[in-house]
């Protein structure tokens, strides 16, 4: 039959040090009502959580009646031939050590009071063994120097034991197991921490076997022998080394008791859970040799050591936590009887059989035994001999000085005859037996009481290593061990008695609902802590996306605002077709925009005379994707130039460009500017902002400009009157404001490696500074400028006379004029 592992609750009082601090009590015991009561901020509840238990003890409750009411049914179970455990649980600092010590004492009080005044025929054996685990390893506690050969080991029948030698003292008395576990604990590790002065650095299983054998006279009746076994273990402490304050070894320590403890718990749980859940046993040798004890064949008791200080609150919840899931756990406990190696059951056959010998009227079975033992006599006189005579040839070979050989000869030739069995029979003809004489009733009597006292012998060696009925003439302690006897028993009929009117299942229920209710706390904890995670990466995404929707917008709102701007003839004055014509690329990483330069058609070239200037407008294509090849213009300048050079000697007529492009309603348009232009400030003449740059190759018999760009230098123009044609154009005059002028590097002393940039003015500015006459009108020579573009305009283009003879001045000095 299964029955749930017990958990009972010591609470411990407040310590002088939690006192001076000025603690709280956050912990309260109902101990009627087996509850207990913790206010712990943390747990999320304002009134404090509330756990039920097997039994709970206050403050105020000494370990004798914690003993009596949990502790004294566990060791009354081994007696009965059970495997019992009791293990303090918990926090470090909070009493387990102080309740075991406690329970130790008492147990084995118990348990020698029950053997002692037990009936005559009843025997028990009683082995003791103390270790510890110390940092995952096995030590004897009883013994020095074999700690490294102890292992864990599994066996169906024995379940988990210890093997490799560890020390099992056969005790007879309390006193005695008292010794033993003083020189233990004098072996175990222990070291102070900031929290406990004397605090257990190792899990300690103290280990008391109980062998009983009722020796029975009715030799027909098997004896059973029934051995229980029973666990006392001190477990280490759970410990923050925050708190603790332990480094280096303590450190150490503190890990390994953590881990071996976190593998407790998760047994635990696994246990508690149930439905056939994976128990990890096999974390830690803690659980391992605990395996009997959590979920196995064992009667087991929880005690959960708490502490009552709000400093601990936290801890303290987390061991109640693992106490009521402990509650859940079901074991199997089953009497032990007949182990396979129980000591006793060697010597009760070993009884039985000199018994039935002594007692059996069969005289067969005696006259079998007596032949047998004939036998053995004869064959033990001729062993004899056989001894007796090399004795006596190694004697004549000493007296003698007989040689080694010969004596080595001698000696096999005696032990052929001993194996041949001409020793010992050499004399003595098989003689045929005759009936029993007087002489044979002698010999019989002889045996008898041979026999007889090898059965008092193996009874001395039973009476030396067994106990039971030792104070039968104690009265006062029978008196108290037939009291505890009917304490327990009503305990037990009472518990049977509620577990019939069904409360054992409620609690079991209430345990359930308990560690469900748990579980959906945690699961509700990892929720909000989802839940803020997924508010802040909203809140995060919304801010990111917040700003590149702004960019965007103002993005959108520059390219509205310089769609106005954009030059005539461009395809894409619509910023959406832009945008689609735009593709991505990757290797640059950045976006390439499609050509907005304006694609006018160019008049076909047509030869004109040589002295004719030609301002060939070719439409610029500046490259807005940044992709612009920088030598392959500086190329083209170059190659222009040489044409120009080529081209110097040929006589090519090419097309008016004036006539092509200006006309009439533009003429005006422009005409109308120049009016408007009074009040233009020839310094801000040429703008530096916007645009792209165009090339000017300086050489040429044509002018490479946009065709918005038609402007010319102020200064080149206004001093066109006094331009002198041997005169060339010094790179200081072409450097104006708004033009940049750099320096081919492939040929620095000519001119024509000189290249101009300019940023691309907007129409009005574009227009050349006039000199002024002194009314403010502007002048172009003796002429108002209206008056000198009129006149130029009549005549629909003004040929620049200069270019006849200069033809490699360009750019500003050939600007046209209008
Ligand atoms: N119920 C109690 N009544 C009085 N004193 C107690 C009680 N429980 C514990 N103490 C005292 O508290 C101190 C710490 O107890 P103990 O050493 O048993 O703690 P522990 O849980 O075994 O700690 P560790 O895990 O570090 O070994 C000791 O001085 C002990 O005497």
């Amino acid at each position: 039959m299964s029955e749930s592992v017990k958990v009972a609750v010591r609470c411990r009082p407040m310590n002088s040090k939690e006192q001076q601090q000025g603690c709280r009590n956050v912990v309260t015991i109902d101990s009627p009502s087996k509850c207990c009561t913790l206010e712990c901020p943390s747990a999320g509840t304002g009134n404090g959580k509330v756990y039920q238990f097997d039994a709970t003890f206050g403050p105020e409750a000494t370990t004798e009646s914690v003993y009596e009411n949990v502790g004294s049914v566990i060791v009354e179970a081994v007696l009965d031939g059970y495997n019992g455990t009791v293990f303090a649980y918990g926090q470090t600092g909070c009493g387990k050590s102080h309740t075991m010590r406690g329970f130790i004492e008492r147990t084995l009080d118990h348990i020698f009071e029950a053997t002692s005044t037990a009936s005559a025929e009843m025997r028990y054996l009683a082995l003791l063994s103390y270790l510890e685990i110390y940092n995952e390893r096995l030590r004897d506690l009883l013994q020095d120097g074999m700690s490294d050969l102890l292992t864990l080991k599994e066996d169906p029948n024995r379940g988990t034991y210890v093997a490799g030698g560890l020390r099992e003292v056969t005790v007879k008395d309390a006193a005695e197991c008292a010794r033993l576990v003083e020189q233990g604990d004098r072996r175990r590790a222990a070291a102070a921490t900031k929290m406990n002065a004397a605090s257990s650095r190792s899990h300690a299983v103290l280990t008391l076997s109980l062998e009983t054998l009722a020796i029975n006279d009715d030799s027909k009746t098997e004896n059973t022998v029934k051995r229980g076994r029973l666990h006392l273990v001190d477990l280490a402490g759970s410990e923050r080394q925050a708190r603790t304050g332990a480094t280096g070894d303590r450190l150490k320590e503190a890990a390994s008791i953590n881990l071996s403890l976190s593998a407790l718990g998760n047994v635990i749980s696994a246990l508690a859970a149930g439905q056939g859940r994976h128990v990890p046993y096999r974390d830690s040798k803690l659980t391992r040799l605990l395996r009997d004890s959590l979920g196995g064949n064992a009667r087991t008791l929880m005690i959960a050591c708490i502490s009552p200080s709000d400093m601990d609150a936290e801890e303290t919840l987390s061991t109640l936590r693992y106490a009521a899931r402990a509650r859940c756990i079901k074991n199997k406990p089953v009497i032990n009887e007949d182990p396979k190696d129980a000591l006793l059951r060697q010597y009760q056959l070993e009884l039985q059989r000199l018994k039935k010998l002594l007692e059996s009227g069969d005289q067969s079975i005696l006259k079998e035994l007596s032949m047998k033992e004939l036998n053995e006599e004869e064959e033990n006189d001729g062993q004899k001999k056989y001894v007796e005579e090399v004795e006596r040839l190694k004697k004549e070979c000493e007296d003698s000085n007989l040689s080694a050989q010969k004596l080595r000869e001698e000696l096999e030739t005696l032990k052929i005859q001993y194996e041949t069995g001409a020793i010992g029979n050499t004399d003595a003809k098989p003689v045929p037996r005759q009936p029993m004489d007087e002489q044979d009733l002698e010999r019989e009597e002889r045996r008898r009481k041979k026999r007889e006292a090898a059965m008092q012998e193996v009874l001395k060696r039973l009476e030396k290593l067994t106990i039971g009925g030792e104070e039968q003439g104690n009265t006062e302690l029978r008196r108290r061990r037939e009291k505890r006897r009917k304490k327990l028993e009503a305990l037990a009929s009472a518990l049977e008695a509620s577990a019939q009117e069904g409360n054992g299942s409620v609690f079991q229920v209430y345990g359930q609902l308990r560690s469900t209710e748990d579980a959906l706390k945690r699961m509700a904890k990892r929720v909000k802590q989802l839940e803020a995670e997924a508010a802040d990466l909203q809140a995060s995404w919304d801010a990111e996306r917040r700003d590149l929707l702004r960019r965007e917008l103002l993005t959108s709102q520059i390219c509205d605002a310089m769609v106005p701007h954009l030059r005539p003839g461009c395809p894409f004055r619509d910023i959406v077709a832009a945008r689609a014509a735009a593709t991505w690329c990757d290797e640059l990483s950045r976006w390439r925009l499609p050509d907005v330069s304006p694609h006018i058609p160019l008049p076909p070239p047509t030869l004109v005379p040589k002295d004719n200037i030609q301002y060939n407008i070719v439409p610029s294509k500046p490259d807005l994707n940044n992709n612009s090849n920088s030598k392959n213009n500086e190329d083209e300048i170059g190659n222009e130039a040489d044409n120009e050079e080529s081209s110097e000697h040929e006589e090519i007529k090419k097309p008016d460009i004036v006539d092509t492009y200006f006309r009439r309603s533009r003429i005006d348009k422009l005409l109308a500017h120049v009016r408007q232009a009074k009040t233009f400030e020839p310094t801000n003449r040429l703008s530096r902002s916007g645009g792209s740059e165009d090339t000017i190759p300086l050489a040429g018999n044509h002018l490479q400009l946009n065709a918005l760009n038609l402007q010319t230098s102020a200064s080149v123009i206004g001093d066109m009157d006094s331009y002198k044609p041997t005169q060339r154009l010094s790179t200081s005059t072409l450097a104006q404001p708004g033009w940049t002028l750099e320096e081919n590097s492939l040929n620095k002393s000519s001119f024509l490696n000189h290249t101009i940039k300019k940023n691309p003015p907007r129409i009005l500015e574009a227009l050349p500074s006039y000199p002024q006459g002194t009314n403010g009108a502007f002048k172009f020579g003796n002429k108002s400028i209206s008056e000198r573009i009129s006149d130029k305009l009549s005549s629909r283009f003004i040929e620049n006379e200069v270019t006849e003879n200069h033809p490699t001045l360009v750019g500003h000095a050939r600007s046209p004029t209008y």
